[in-house]
């Protein structure tokens, strides 16, 4: 699930890539593997900065003031398709028609039949195995059907009308036409986020921006905003204080599903996402785990209820209270280790876990513990704390979950592809417990889930992580290739050079 942000700066003379740097911070869980920067500035030229890393690492001292102009998009990239490596950082940028970047988060479903269309038929090349350069040449090509010397805003909307049409999967996209315009727009079924606010200056100019999560539109007093609807675009002018932004309904929406998983993990809790707040569908998350947890076993046997931090903390103190039981803070965790889980290889994620986390002996010393994770997904972090606990002398462990058991691939932008890798896959509760070493396993589930998450507005959300159905269905072959990629993503070492690593802007010293 990668971070985009976008900014339109009403003043034409100021420099916006200070603003995304510091943007993509918000975002960042989102993303760690790459992070990368495109603005637009004089003569409508287009500046770039991009590569493995988190932004801090990648966007330097010597490297932002490169980047000039008043409007720009940023990416932190979660590598979910193709290959961990520089040359799929993003934005990616492609000179015809006009010049355009653009950032994706999300995954298309149906890249093999893209693939032939933009060869057979397009001729169009793409140089890397990312779905997000072969949707960006969609793009492309549907925009160049048009055969204008300038484009318009109709332009624009109808060039997306033939992305829409081509493109199966879950993308949220934002882009910049050199010289004319940012975009965005979101998938049909609406699952993948992406949010537009404006803000007003003491001056009177106006400023727009585009993000994945609200959490960067509120921090930086963007306080007007609401999310894109499924199937919807919006096109925000270079010089937006003369003109206005235009959205369209470029297609009607087939659904409202947001990403459950969104709630679950990714989103920051403070942000609200299709006028759902993270933060509170994480405290009903653990209202309604623990009614669970009391028709399963009686609170009598638990002394003392153990997060694992970060995601899990809000769920388990709302757990804990739900349970009348202490919630203590049992694991410390090391702040400079970031999200294990979105790492791209088991190894490193297995010693993450224990530079991570830290267990607080007198928390678990002949106690029974409850310990509260919101998801259990390759079992990498349960089972290597179930162990922390019990070396720390706990006498029983009971592990929660606030996610149901996760028995599919995700295919829309999380990186689980490999089905043999999760620990629910053909396990019961039971075999699960035994397998990541605890006494017992209770995992929410899907109705309750769905339950915390829903509004008036949204009934349902993509849950094919939880039970193989997806909104968009998938074409023949696609998982094949989706595993095969994961799995050379898992071998191989992110910022490591390898075969699908091609640089064409021959630059001898990155950065
Ligand atoms: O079953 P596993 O494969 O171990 O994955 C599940 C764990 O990974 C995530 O934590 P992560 O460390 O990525 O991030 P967090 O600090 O936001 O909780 C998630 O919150 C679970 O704790
Ligand atoms: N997680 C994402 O949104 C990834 C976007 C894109 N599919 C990539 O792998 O770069
Ligand atoms: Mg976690």
């Amino acid at each position: 699930m990668c971070g985009i942000l976008g900014i339109a700066l009403g003043d034409q003379a100021a420099t916006v890539a200070p603003e995304l740097c510091d943007g993509c911070i918000f975002l960042q869980h989102r993303g760690q593997d790459a992070a990368g920067i495109t603005t637009c500035g004089p003569r409508g030229r287009i500046y770039q900065c991009k590569g493995n890393g988190m932004a801090r690492e990648v966007f330097t001292e010597n490297r932002v003031p490169e980047l000039l102009g008043s409007m720009g998009i940023a990416h932190l990239r979660y590598p979910t398709s193709g290959l961990a490596v520089k040359s799929e950082a993003q934005p990616f940028y492609v000179n015809s028609p006009y010049g355009i970047s653009m950032a994706h988060n999300g995954n298309l479903v149906n890249t093999l039949a893209l693939s032939r269309y933009m060869d057979e038929d397009v001729h169009r090349h793409i140089n890397t195995d990312s779905d997000s350069e072969l949707l960006l040449n969609i793009f492309a090509a549907e925009l160049e059907r048009f055969n204008k010397y300038r484009v318009t805003n109709d332009d624009v909307f109808h060039a997306l009308e033939g992305v829409y049409r081509l493109c199966r999967g879950g993308y949220a996209c934002i882009g910049m036409l050199a010289g004319f315009a940012l975009f965005g727009f979101r998938d049909p079924n609406g699952i993948r986020p992406l949010l537009f606010g404006e803000r007003e200056n003491k001056d009177g100019t106006i400023d727009y921006m585009l993000a994945s999560e609200s959490v960067v539109l509120k921090a930086h007093n963007f306080s007007k905003f609401r999310d894109l609807k499924p199937g919807e675009a919006v096109i925000i002018p270079r010089d937006c204080n003369k003109q206005k932004p235009e959205f369209r309904q470029v297609v009607p929406m087939n659904s409202y599903r947001p990403d459950l998983f969104e709630y679950v993990y990714f989103a920051r809790s403070d942000s609200i996402l299709d006028g759902i707040s993270v933060y509170r569908t994480r405290i009903e998350m653990g209202t309604k785990l623990a009614e669970n947890i009391k028709s399963k076993m009686s609170p009598d046997e638990i002394d003392v209820v153990i997060p694992v931090p970060d995601t899990a903390r809000t769920c388990a103190l709302q757990c804990a209270s739900a349970l009348g039981k202490p919630y203590r803070e049992g694991f410390v965790k090391n702040r400079y280790v970031g999200r294990t889980f979105i790492m791209p290889n088991q190894e490193q994620r297995l010693t993450s876990v224990r530079r991570k986390l830290n267990p607080m002996e007198s928390e678990f010393k002949d106690k029974n513990v409850l310990i509260v994770d919101d998801s259990i997904v390759r079992g990498t972090t349960s089972k290597e704390i179930v162990n922390m606990a019990r070396e720390s002398g706990a006498r029983k462990v009971f592990f929660a979950s606030a996610a149901p058991p996760i028995r599919y691939n995700h295919i829309y932008g999380i990186d689980l592809t490999d089905t043999a890798n999760l620990i629910a896959f053909n396990r019961t509760d039971e075999e699960v417990a035994e397998a990541i070493n605890c006494d017992k396993v209770i995992y929410q589930t899907l109705e309750d889930l769905v339950e915390c998450c829903k509004t008036s507005e949204i009934q349902h959300f993509e849950d094919g992580v939880f039970t193989g159905n997806y909104v968009t269905g998938v074409e023949d072959g696609y998982l094949r290739e989706l595993e095969k990629s994961h799995k050379i993503r898992a071998n191989s070492q992110s910022g490591k050079h390898c075969e699908g690593d091609i640089g064409i802007y021959n630059i001898a010293e990155q950065y």
